[in-house]
């Protein structure tokens, strides 16, 4: 079916601290409005939350004249729903560490972390939805109890606004979020039913998993609802993603993926093998620490983001021999639930607002060129690095990122590339093609400096000999 003039589809990124809605034109992928709320803070939330941030991201006759939509999401969250579809309990976020205890159980019953890479494509950690359900067995069992159904946090939105538009015909989910969970195998295509009882002795029911653009539902009036996606496979739909592109995306977790063509199995848990939106493979490796790292520097100067942007530009780089290890809310990759923030090498020559600065971007960054290192380990290739997420909006940032990343860092013009995968994945829902080719248009090109090739060794090296001394761990 052609495209007809001017028909409008919405993405949806419901993601960690906010809910962003862009509403384009189905053919050029052009914005012609958009909203946002924020999501509380915290690692825990009640989905009714979600439904409220985007009531108000949708405010003002937003979606009017829209024929179909699509919900991205944050990865991972426990949503448990009763035998009347009402939620249990407050969600648990991808965030959320108190499943860390239940992730090394699940790993040592199932048979270690090499049985759960090569059958399931991911080694627990706390993030995953499987060890919050076993979570929930073990910390709230009349919880459990109640719990008939679980979804993920896109899934839950997918179905609100269809339950709201008398079109709900059971909870949906796709291959990128279901890939997750830690019972639904990128490799197999299948849920894991063993893996579900391993964690809490029975089965709860599970959505649907939808084909890349089979529609999750039609409103009474008409509104196209297409399967959505986690936040990351949405993000790699908003850039249209290719081979050998891989992708930082610094949001609240930072994390490292790329399009690939099979299922990988890394039994050290670091890359996980997720499932794309396209019917392919995502490779991601994430962190708990991302652009909230900034802020926390940022507050321990006093300073707003441009001043500590400013500050970090004015020390040279490696800050003067000053490190942060950036675990500040424990950390996902390396798997360290409990760990805390570290500044180490601190000296009467390097104590400057500048190098604190310098350090706080430095910490953060190298964390993610770990995770690249780590992806190119699977066998990923990397020959361009796409930086996104709000924190890819840092001059300081942006500076010390291609050296770091030893790559050529595009930075494609700001714009919410989740909301806007979405959005694309609606329009070829609602049009029964391919996805429609939509510009991404490009605000940097950032090229790595050869000459800095022996600091930024030195750098890697320092913080790798700070994570071993400190966690008897070379890398992630
Ligand atoms: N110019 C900037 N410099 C540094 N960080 C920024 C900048 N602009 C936004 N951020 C940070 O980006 C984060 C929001 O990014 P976003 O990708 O929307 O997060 P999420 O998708 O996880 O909700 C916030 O923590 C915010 O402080
Ligand atoms: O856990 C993951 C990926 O495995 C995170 O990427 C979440 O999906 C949250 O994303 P943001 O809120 O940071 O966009």
């Amino acid at each position: 079916m052609a495209i007809q003039r001017e028909q409008l589809v919405a993405g949806v990124d419901s993601s960690t601290q906010s809910c962003k809605v862009v509403v384009c034109d189905a053919g050029t992928g052009e914005v012609v409005r958009q909203g946002r709320a924020s999501h509380p803070d915290g690692t825990e939330v009640h989905p009714s939350e979600w439904w409220t941030a985007y009531e108000a991201a949708t405010a003002g006759g937003l979606l009017d004249g829209v024929s179909a939509i699509a919900v991205g999401g944050q990865q991972h969250g426990m949503v448990t729903l009763d035998d009347a579809d009402e939620v249990v309990r407050p969600a648990l976020l991808w965030n959320d560490t108190r499943s860390a205890p239940d992730a090394s159980d699940l790993i040592d019953e199932l048979g270690g972390a090499q049985r759960w890479a090569t059958e399931v494509g991911v080694v627990p950690v706390a993030s995953f939805t499987v060890t919050k359900l076993r979570w929930l067995r073990r910390c709230e069992p009349e919880s459990l109890e109640r719990t008939r159904t679980c979804v993920l946090p896109h899934d839950w939105l997918t179905g609100q606004i269809l339950k709201r538009g008398d079109g709900f015909d059971g909870w949906t989910t796709d291959r990128g979020d279901a890939s997750g969970t830690g019972y639904w195998s990128a490799g197999s295509g299948d849920y894991l039913p063993d893996v579900l009882d391993l964690a809490i002795g029975r089965q709860v029911g599970l959505p649907r998993v939808l084909g890349p653009t089979e529609a999750a539902g039609r409103t009474g009036s008409g509104l196209v609802v297409a399967p959505g996606t986690g936040d990351n496979m949405g993000a790699a739909l908003g850039l249209g993603l290719r081979p050998g592109d891989a992708v930082i995306s610094l949001g609240t977790s930072g994390t490292a993926f790329a399009r690939h063509d099979a299922a990988i199995a890394d039994d050290s848990g670091a890359v996980a093998s997720f499932a794309d939106a396209t019917g392919g493979f995502l490779p991601l490796l994430a962190t708990l620490n991302a652009a909230r790292v900034l802020t926390a520097g940022a507050s321990m100067l006093g300073v707003e983001l441009a001043e500590l942007d400013r500050l970090a530009l004015a020390a040279e780089p490696g800050a003067g021999g000053l490190s942060l290890l950036p675990y500040l809310d424990g950390e996902r990759t390396p798997n360290l639930p409990t760990a805390t923030g570290t500044l180490s090498g601190l000296t009467r020559a390097n104590a400057t607002p500048e190098n604190l600065a310098r350090a706080v971007v430095e910490g953060m960054l190298t964390n993610l060129a770990e995770a690249l290192d780590a992806l190119r380990g699977q066998g990923v290739r990397v020959e361009r690095v796409l930086l996104i997420g709000g924190a890819a909006a840092s001059a300081a940032v942006r500076s010390v990122a291609a050296d770091l990343f030893e790559a050529e860092v595009q930075v494609p013009a700001a714009g919410e590339y989740v909301a806007l995968g979405a959005a694309r994945q609606a329009a070829a829902t609602l049009l029964g093609t391919d996805l429609p080719e939509w510009e991404v248009r490009t605000d940097a090109v950032l090229e790595p400096d050869a000459a800095a090739s022996e600091r930024t060794a030195e750098l890697r090296g320092r913080y790798a000999d700070l994570r071993g001394l400190l966690y008897d761990r070379p890398g992630p």
